[in-house]
């Protein structure tokens, strides 16, 4: 055994002297004359994704010598200055390794305009591009150059999003241009922050040109939208290994034949996240800014390596094109049973979207972006990001084995030694996180996509503990729920948000929508009873008291009560209704004791049960006034019964 502060003692077969002359040529020898052949023999060609060694270029069939200039002509055209050069002379591959160095220019592939005069400087500096790598590669890049990378004990990547450990609402602009004034919900409860076009550009060239500043950058490119007709093409430009491999994992990836064919992007995201955006520019307020271009078709991160600002960037993204098309975008996790019935999570940040949906008995569509078409649900990404603080092998075991080699685990605390990961530490923040490819669930549904849902599960976790732990809605109360989209915030997500406090964000995700919430709520009432879906709500918060007094409602309950949803034996169990809230709750559930079903029990002090109920219900009275002037759907009829579904007190 190899002591830790000394050598093992070799043993090589030149000990089993023949013939008295120590002989340690016994295997062949390598087919190498120099070191840098070695080492050339130890990695195969395997490209697309395998950076590409200028010498190769020789070697490579004329068509596909076109094919990947056309490919940097696109990359260049994407990292493009828009006030001097046309685009940065880009070539393949890590500037670290020898053969990738701005020699291998001289080969035709990277033919690219020669710079004159009249250029600036920038324009006589290479932009390395690393495109599409590997796992593996992006694991090696990030330990060589990311400061806080290291391998886990299970073999994921741990990683530090920086000073941001949650996503920057108050940071999100959008253009305001002739269309999208429109188009696009503005004003009082809306998520899009207005900017104007030259202040994008400024932006988008601050970025490209600390992008181009760099020794390399990454670039992804890869879907999204598991429904083949809708699938939206999406570049990624970013700093880091880290941003490359999260966005490896959350979108769909391409095989090697889509990756040649994939030509230009729908939509490009320009990640400068370590670069500040300059408060002398107008409208920015801090140093972050995140941009979004719906004419341009393209987003800009300045000021945050928060990896989630891009995964649901792209997913505002989708809330725009997709309605145009009549189809439905949806902030909710999606699980089909065995019989094909298909069920949709709804619910904000940590409600229970990833906990609920990646269910052992049942295949995962997706746990957190869909889409609703005439065909049926689709998953949008190719991957899911699930909380990690307090994660537990025995309570989410499908969570914790996906935590393998390819996963991103975001701010986590881990032994210096053995690199066990602490999941209840909050050292770095409340909001740890596991990005995953979607197969490492092993009853991952691919292609990811189901028929359309039988069941339409609104979560919520009720920090005032006055909400039933699971109800029956009908349609109109469905509906009233998804418009208010009630939660009391889990602290993390949302930088700043430490305590829990009730919240409401109309459609279960006010920060990524882009249309009116009544837009997307008048398609999901369409929807719903075409296919004859029913509406549960489910409380995942707290139970006997409010937040501090009472307790979290256990997991294994709320399993219970999914598992009761999905199997069809909770729509014909005995219903009663609530006060106030006007709720139809059951009153047994197998596996549940029967005493929590109605809120009521829980608490010792039944005033201060009703005081707390009415309170809430006055919540959401205030909340819905102003929904109360919109027209939802064809005739005013639903909206009146939206409105009556609500609180009566
Ligand atoms: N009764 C319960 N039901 C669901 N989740 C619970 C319950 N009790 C505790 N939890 C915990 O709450 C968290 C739910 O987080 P989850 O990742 O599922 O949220 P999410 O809805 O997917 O959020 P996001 O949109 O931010 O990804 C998990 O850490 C889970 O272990
Ligand atoms: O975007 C994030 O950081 C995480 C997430 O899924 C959400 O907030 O809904
Ligand atoms: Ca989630
Ligand atoms: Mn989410």
């Amino acid at each position: 055994m190899a002591a830790r502060n000394g050598l093992p003692k070799i043993h090589t077969a030149s000990q089993r002297k023949q013939d008295g002359i120590c002989h340690d040529d016994s295997a062949p020898t390598v087919k190498a004359q120099t070191i840098d052949e070695l080492h050339s023999l130890q990695k195969k060609k395997s490209a697309p994704t395998t950076p590409i060694d200028g010498t190769l270029s020789s070697f490579a069939s004329l068509s596909e010598e076109e094919r990947q200039k056309q490919q940097l002509q696109s990359i260049s055209a994407s990292l493009a200055s828009l006030t001097r050069e046309t685009g940065p002379r880009v070539v393949k591959g890590d500037p670290a390794r020898k053969a990738d160095t701005p020699k291998a220019a001289s080969h035709d592939v990277h033919h690219h305009f020669t710079p004159t005069i009249n250029v600036s400087d920038s324009s006589l500096k290479f932009t390395h591009v690393l495109y599409n790598l590997s796992p593996a590669e992006l694991y090696e890049q990030a330990i060589k150059s990311e400061r806080g990378s290291f391998i886990t004990s299970s073999g994921a990547l741990a990683t530090l999003s920086g000073a941001k450990t949650g996503r920057a609402p108050r940071d999100k602009r959008v253009v305001k241009d002739a269309t999208t004034e429109k188009e696009l919900w503005w004003g009082k409860g809306s998520p899009n922050i207005e900017m104007d076009e030259q202040t994008f550009l400024v932006n988008r060239e601050r970025a490209v040109d600390y992008l181009n500043s760099l020794d390399k950058v990454f670039v992804n490119d890869q879907f999204l939208n598991w429904d083949p007709q809708n699938r939206v093409k999406v570049r990624i430009v970013s700093a880091r290994a880290y941003h490359s491999l999260f966005m490896h994992n959350m979108c769909i990836r391409p095989t090697p034949e889509e990756l040649e064919n994939f030509g230009t992007p729908d939509f490009t995201i320009y990640n400068a996240g370590q670069f500040p955006c300059n408060r002398y520019t107008h409208y920015m307020t801090s140093s972050t800014s995140i941009d979004l271009n719906l004419a341009r078709m393209e987003m800009v991160i300045l000021g945050t390596q928060y990896a989630g600002e891009m995964k649901k960037g792209l997913f505002s993204v989708m809330h725009y094109l997709m309605p145009k098309r009549q189809i439905l975008s949806l902030h909710s996790g999606s699980n089909m049973g065995k019989d094909g019935d298909v069920a949709l999570f709804f619910g904000l940040s940590g409600t229970g979207k990833t906990t609920l949906s990646t269910d052992h008995n049942r295949y995962l569509i997706g746990d957190d972006e869909h889409c609703w078409s005439d065909t049926g649900v689709s998953n949008i990404e190719g991957g899911c990001y699930a909380k990690c603080i307090d994660l537990s092998g025995e309570k989410e075991p499908d969570i914790w084995n996906a935590i393998k080699f390819g996963t991103v685990l975001e701010n986590v605390v881990f032994e210096e030694h053995s690199r066990e990961v602490d999941y209840s530490d909050k050292s770095v923040t409340e909001n740890t996180r596991a990005s995953y490819p979607i197969e490492y669930i092993p009853n991952a549904k691919i292609p990811c996509v189901g028929p359309h849902p039988k069941n339409v599960i609104l979560l919520s976790c009720d920090a005032f503990g006055v909400l039933p732990p699971v109800s029956k809605l009908n349609l109109a109360q469905t509906m009233y729920h998804f418009i208010s989209g009630y939660t009391a915030l889990v602290a993390g997500t949302v930088e700043g948000v430490k305590e829990p406090t009730a919240t409401f964000s109309a459609c279960f995700g006010a920060a990524f929508i882009m249309l009116h919430p009544t837009k997307y709520a008048a398609m999901l009432a369409e929807k719903m009873q075409k296919h004859g879906a029913t509406g549960w709500l489910v409380n995942t918060g707290w139970s006997g008291g409010s937040y501090g007094s009472g307790n979290r409602i256990k997991l294994p309950y709320t399993r219970k009560i999914i598992d009761a949803i999905h199997s069809g034996s909770l729509l014909k169990a005995n219903y009663k209704k609530t006060e106030v809230f006007g709720l139809e709750i059951p009153t047994e559930i197998e596996g549940v004791p029967s005493q929590i079903l109605d809120p009521v029990n829980t608490w010792a002090d039944k005033k201060a049960y009703r005081d707390t109920l009415l309170k809430l219900g006055g919540l959401f009275k205030n909340n819905f006034e102003t929904f109360t002037n919109y027209k939802i759907g064809e005739n005013n009829k639903l909206a009146e019964e939206i409105l009556a579904a609500g609180p009566i007190f």
